[in-house]
Order: C-alpha cells, then structure tokens, then sequence
C-alpha cells in the first residue's frame, strides 16, 4: 500500500508552547485514516500544517514522496490536498451554485483570470460540472436555492462537494459529524463511501467514534501533540495509554 502522506516528526511551537511535538504517522493511499484525541490534543494544528496555514517549527510533511513543508498552500491545493472546515465556509445569501463556483473560480483559476469580471469566469463546463456533481449526490434540486435556507446536513454536504469539485486526491474533514442527527450522519457516511470508490483518500479529525469505526480503516491517536497509539479501532480502544487519556480529561472535565 503506498503512502499518499507522510509526516515526520513533525513539531509546531507558538512562541514557547510546543503544541505538536515529534510527529510521524502516514497515511495510505485510497483510504481513510482518522486522527483523535482529547480537546486540545493539535489535531486541527496538523491540519494547519499539511495545509500549509501554519509553518512547521521542524519536520517533514511528504506528498507523493516529495516535501512540501516549503510549498506556499495554494500549490498545496493545486497538487490535490483539499479541505473541509469545523465551520461551513459557504456564502448564505449565494445559491449553492454560486458558491460550488466560486470554490472552482478560487482554487483552478489562472493568474489573469482575477483581472477579468467574474460572470466571464463562469464558464458553461464549471456550471455542468457542478450541476453534474449535485445530482450524483442526489442534491440537485438545491442548485438554485440560498444556502442559508438550507438544513445543515444538506449545507454540509454541499461544503464538501465544494472541497471535491477540482477532483483532489486527498481530503482533510475537520469533524465532518459534528452536529449532524442520525439520518444526516448516514447521508454524509454514504458520501464519503462514494468519495472513497472514487479513489480519494479522506484524513478525518472527529469525536463521533461510532462514526470512525465505520468510516476509518486507520487511527492515530494524539495526546498532547505526541502520537500515543495507532492501528485499527479494535487495536487502539483497547491501549491503555489511549484509555487513560480519554478518562484524565473526561476526569478533567
Ligand atoms: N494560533 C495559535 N496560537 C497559539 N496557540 C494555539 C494556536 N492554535 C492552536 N493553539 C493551541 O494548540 C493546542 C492544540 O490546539 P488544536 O486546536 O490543534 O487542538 P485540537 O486537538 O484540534 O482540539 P479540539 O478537539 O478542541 O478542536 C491548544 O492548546 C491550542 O490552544
């Protein structure tokens, strides 16, 4: 199995405070790995890392072999490293198509392509395209409505078809479950199941662990920003420096 991503002992400091220390884990190609630990743990700052939002105080973050850790995030985007946020990043007042094009007009446009109104950028492909998209998700009767008038299941859905459109080869869901009732929960584990026999690789940041049990063939686990355990669900449920640590901050709590 070859490894889209790897990360070698990765560290992120903010002025004395070391939030990810030492980090190596990898993560194998057309499949899905889950990243978990308590509140606090760095998750979300690894994935500022490998997105490029943040700089890395020391380590590697190799992409199809190649390090990355210099390459500004736009080209991280473009070499096919997408994102989905904790908190949808859509426009409410745009219908979904809009916003489905201008996630196409941000992340594929060509340099002069800015200088040029943005109605001349939107070209026939990108509308079918995402049309196409819509209705493979079975979301196409909502190309035309406002985003905010939506459900936040559907919203979520269409965040992600927003983050898949250009066809990325991986994709970083930052707690993809959160606040999604039981039959949204399904509809969303049914779409990644479809992105995963497209080929893309998903890393997944979520407390839900019904939800990575299902979804994720690979967990690492973090503890203040160190890597405690990693395996199979069945393997790291039952670590005991895993268990320890959900219980010392459940205790915490
Ligand atoms: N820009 C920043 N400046 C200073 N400290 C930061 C910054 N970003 C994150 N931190 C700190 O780094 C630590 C790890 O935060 P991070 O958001 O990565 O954790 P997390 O595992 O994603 O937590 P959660 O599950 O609560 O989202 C926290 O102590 C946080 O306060």
């Amino acid at each position: 199995m070859s490894m889209l991503l790897s990360m070698q002992n990765l560290s992120k400091a903010f002025g004395g405070l070391e939030v990810v220390r030492e980090l190596s884990f990898d993560v194998p190609e057309r499949t899905a790995t889950a990243l978990i630990g308590p509140n606090g743990a760095g998750k979300t700052t690894v994935f500022n890392l490998i997105s490029g939002v943040y700089p890395v105080t020391s380590g590697s973050i190799r992409f199809r072999g190649s390090d990355i850790v210099n390459l500004p995030s736009r080209y991280r985007i473009k070499r096919g490293i997408a994102r989905s946020f904790q908190n949808i990043r859509l426009i409410p007042r745009l219908s979904v198509i809009d916003n489905l094009l201008i996630g196409q007009h941000v992340t594929l446009t060509r340099p002069f392509d800015v200088m040029r109104p943005f109605r001349l950028v939107r070209d026939h492909e990108w509308i079918c395209a995402a049309k196409a998209e819509l209705s493979a998700f079975g979301l196409g009767q909502y190309a035309d409505e406002p985003v905010g008038l939506l459900p936040y299941g559907i919203r979520k859905r269409v965040d992600l078809i927003r983050a898949t459109l250009s066809s990325p080869s991986v994709l970083m869901l930052d707690e993809p479950a959160a606040g999604l009732n039981a039959s949204e929960t399904r509809e969303l584990h049914s779409h990644l199941d479809t992105l995963k026999e497209r080929g893309v690789t998903l890393l997944v940041i979520e407390h839900d662990m019904q939800f990575i049990r299902s979804v994720c063939e690979k967990i690492v686990v973090l503890n203040f920003g160190c890597k405690i355990a990693e395996g199979s669900f069945d393997q790291v449920r039952t670590d005991e420096q895993v268990r320890e640590a959900y219980l010392g901050a459940e205790q915490a709590a």
